[in-house]
């Protein structure tokens, strides 16, 4: 069963608790047996299910709870802290301090994801302020080293490999110190792989692991694992000191399970999460807001971490003064756009909306979105300070109109199409903005009629045209008041991520 249909399949099992008239015995019984079944058809350790459910039955004693008590609630959160308790090891792992060198070891099986991951996460980390470098140390797979220079390269990240020395501890070795030369505080040391669990790749990682000491070992799991997930981390954690663990892959028939198996396997928390083939498809993983998704209650802290990210604080005032002012230009456009790409994929930004199905955003569609709003930009760049910043339409005529084309290498019915959805969208930023001195877009509540106004148009036929945004918003406001309890709010003492 993949992640969606789990955590379908558990909401469902709540509500229809929910929708009893008086919960008993049999109707808890009836829900924690449905839990049950999804998470053992999800690949979860079936001790870890019946441990589970051993413990929220010892929570919720229906007899003991007093009358008054709103035993939906009871229940619903026993059920909802221990899918958390099932993902947290207890302790953080080894995290990493800015300015002080830091070897990370990336370990597991062939095709796990464990080079892209190396990338993603140095990535990451890069776009924090850090000084990241990868090392190559897989000498069994050929090509290897050319996946990842190839990664580094596009992520402008120092790497270190060869194409000649055989022996990985050597390698690993030498990269390290290269890089702590240079300075470097996160020295990414990737390993080779092998199709199973064999003796000679747990002796290779020994001797990696013996011979460069790092700070952090990270194990990387496929999250379509199904049952052999356990045993598999287990393997990894009594060969190398694992702290820490990744699943990749979430975005495609990921099982929870092996991520909640990983964790009782490991002793080590999930810090991050693969959710694509891109480099930015990559997320921190945070429990509550984890569990909170699945459970289809969306996860608001990290949409409001993605929104801050993608429009820096000191900027977003002045974002916000230009939609209210009036002052829609062309570059105000840019400026939007170049944000809406920040976001990373919308797929991943909408996942975190309550409600939100996977299906709602077919990824082929949305490759297109963004190949759509980059195209706009190109075009954009080709424009003088004069007509970004005018608000007059006029100005654009024939001759600047070609002129822009040719420097584009766009064609002028581009061009045209370009300007008759920014007129389309100036005019509809006007129209829901009713009170200029209400500088809080959200706080307006505008209904989906307006909302689907100032969207741009492939955003929203990304998101299901007007349709797919009314449940969407229908889900939003409704699945609000319940976020406090599971703990999916975006709490405002939140700590600062680093
Ligand atoms: N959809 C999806 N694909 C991923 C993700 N992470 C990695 N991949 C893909 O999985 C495949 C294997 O990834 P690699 O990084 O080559 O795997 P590896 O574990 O380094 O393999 P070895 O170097 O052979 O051990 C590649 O096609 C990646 O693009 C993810 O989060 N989502």
């Amino acid at each position: 069963m993949v992640l969606a249909d789990l955590g379908g399949r558990i909401s469902h099992a709540i509500q229809q608790m929910t929708n009893a008239t008086v919960i008993d015995e049999k109707v808890l019984n009836d829900c924690l047996n449905e839990i049950t079944r999804a998470l053992l058809s999800s690949d979860v350790q079936f001790q870890l299910v019946r441990d589970m459910q051993k413990n929220i039955k010892a929570i919720v004693n229906l007899d003991e709870l007093a009358a008054g008590h709103n035993k939906r609630r009871i229940i619903q959160q026993a059920i909802f802290n221990e899918l958390c308790k099932m993902l947290d090891p207890g302790k953080p792992s080894f995290t990493p301090k800015k300015g002080k060198p830091s070897i990370v070891m990336f370990v597991g099986l062939q095709g796990s994801g464990k080079t892209t991951t190396c990338t993603k996460y140095a990535h990451y980390h890069q776009k924090k302020g850090w000084k990241p470098a990868l090392v190559c140390s897989d000498t069994f797979r050929a090509g290897a080293f050319d996946q990842l220079k190839q990664n580094a390269t596009k992520a402008r990240i120092p790497f270190y490999g060869s194409y000649t020395e055989s022996d990985p501890v050597k390698i690993a070795v030498e990269g390290v110190e290269t890089f702590k030369k240079e300075y470097c505080d996160l020295i990414i040391v990737d390993t080779s792989g092998r199709h199973k669990q064999e003796a000679a790749l747990f002796e290779e990682m020994r001797q990696v692991s013996e011979a460069t000491n790092p700070d952090l070992v990270i194990f990387v799991m496929d999250g379509s694992m199904g049952q052999a997930a356990f045993d598999q981390a287990q393997a990894f954690k009594l060969s190398v000191p694992v702290g820490a663990v990744i699943i990749t892959k979430m975005d495609g028939h990921a099982k929870g399970g092996g991520a909640l198996s990983a964790v009782a396997a490991t002793k080590s928390p999930v810090i991050f999460m693969g959710t694509g083939e891109h480099m930015d498809e990559f997320e921190v993983f945070d429990v509550k807001p984890f569990v909170s998704r699945l459970l289809g209650m969306g996860d608001w802290t990290g949409l409001m971490d993605k929104l801050q990210d993608a429009v820096p604080e000191d900027q977003q005032t002045d974002l916000v003064e230009k939609f209210m002012g009036g002052n829609f230009t062309l570059r105000t456009m840019y400026e939007l756009y170049q944000s809406i790409l920040n976001m990373g994929p919308l797929s991943q930004v909408f996942s975190m909306m309550p409600g939100y199905r996977e299906q709602m955003i077919p990824k082929g569609q949305e490759k297109e979105s963004q190949a759509k709003i980059k195209r706009c930009m190109t075009i954009m760049d080709s424009m003088t300070n004069q007509e970004l910043d005018s608000t007059n339409p006029k100005l654009m005529n024939e001759s600047r109109i070609l002129r822009i084309a040719r420097g584009s290498g766009r064609q002028v019915k581009e061009v045209m199409e370009m300007m008759e959805e920014y007129k389309k969208l100036a005019k509809n930023m006007k129209s829901v903005i009713p009170n200029k001195g209400n500088k809080n877009l959200l706080s307006q509540n505008m209904n989906a009629q307006q909302m689907s106004r100032v969207l741009p148009p492939q955003m929203l036929k990304q998101i299901g045209g007007m349709g797919g945004l009314q449940s969407l918003m229908k889900q939003m406001s409704s699945a609000k008041d319940s976020m406090g309890m599971f703990g999916g709010k975006a709490e405002k003492t939140r700590k600062k991520k680093t």
